[in-house]
């Protein structure tokens, strides 16, 4: 089995306040796997994606990306292997021009000139914006600034895209885009969502926590047909919504 892209191990945090958010989390996504992360209000998703690039720190357990630990003398390699969308793209954009937004990142690691160039025009490429290059980011539409915002972190050539709520605020045409394009992409992915039609389009495995703890990862069409979990972690389906008809896609 090849070295997971993403390790983590018997993950426990507690904030300063003492509330306990993750109890002994194992998460193991393998290269090219696109898992998505679901769970109700709490149930520790952020918390968890937030230690993947060592925002949060200090908890038990372990964390590691392509074999490298999360630690503090790791984090500029690991925030490069780690790419974070967070769900509102504004974080994310703070420049002038959309090139300006996309180059800061491969800038920083030390790219310039064509290189650099070309590493732009690859990710605005990968998520169809390359004739936006020179516009001001604020001047976008929502779901635009989305599609830059996960190419801000493609630039970097990260070893895992991880998005949070990526489908919030898309009007159907925009979902339904940024869906194909996220599977165009040949990286790694791991989806925060509630958006459980989303998942299923474009996540085989799906992983369930609740309370701090992993209660499921199974193949998604199994997880939302799993009408006892779903009922027990407050996962709700869109009416009228049939995963069967949808169907799960191959591992
Ligand atoms: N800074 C903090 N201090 C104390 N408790 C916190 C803090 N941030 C989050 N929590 C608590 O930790 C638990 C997990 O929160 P977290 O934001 O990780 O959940 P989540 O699954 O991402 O939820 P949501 O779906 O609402 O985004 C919650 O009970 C939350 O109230």
């Amino acid at each position: 089995m090849s070295v997971p892209t993403l390790d983590v191990r018997g993950l426990a945090f507690a904030y300063p306040d003492g509330h306990q958010a993750l109890f002994g989390v194992d998460l193991h996504v393998h290269p090219g796997e696109r898992v998505a992360l679901l769970g109700p209000n709490g149930a520790g998703k952020t918390t968890l994606v937030l230690h993947l690039n060592g925002i949060l720190t200090g908890g038990a357990g372990s964390v590691a990306i392509s074999g490298l630990p999360v630690e503090k003398k790791n984090l500029a390699e690991i925030r490069r292997r780690v790419g974070i969308v967070f769900q509102d793209p504004d974080d994310q954009l703070f420049l002038g021009t959309v090139r300006q937004d996309v180059a800061f990142g491969p800038a920083n690691l030390g790219l310039k000139g064509a290189a650099l160039d070309r590493r732009v025009m690859t990710a605005l490429d990968q998520v169809g914006m390359a004739d936006f290059a020179d516009r001001p980011p604020h001047h976008l539409s929502h779901g635009q600034r989305r599609r830059v915002a996960v190419a801000t972190v493609l630039a970097m050539e990260p070893e895992i895209l991880v998005l949070d709520e990526p489908s919030s605020n898309l009007d159907p045409a925009s979902r339904r885009e940024l869906a194909d394009i996220l599977r165009s992409l040949d990286v790694t992915l791991l989806m925060v969502t509630h958006d459980l039609p989303y998942a299923l389009e474009l996540c085989p495995r799906s992983v369930v926590l609740s309370d701090g703890h992993v209660v499921a990862d199974a193949d998604t069409l199994a997880v939302l047909t799993d009408e006892s979990l779903m009922a027990a972690h407050r996962l709700e389906l869109p009416w009228g919504f049939d995963p069967r008809t949808v169907g799960s896609l191959p591992a």
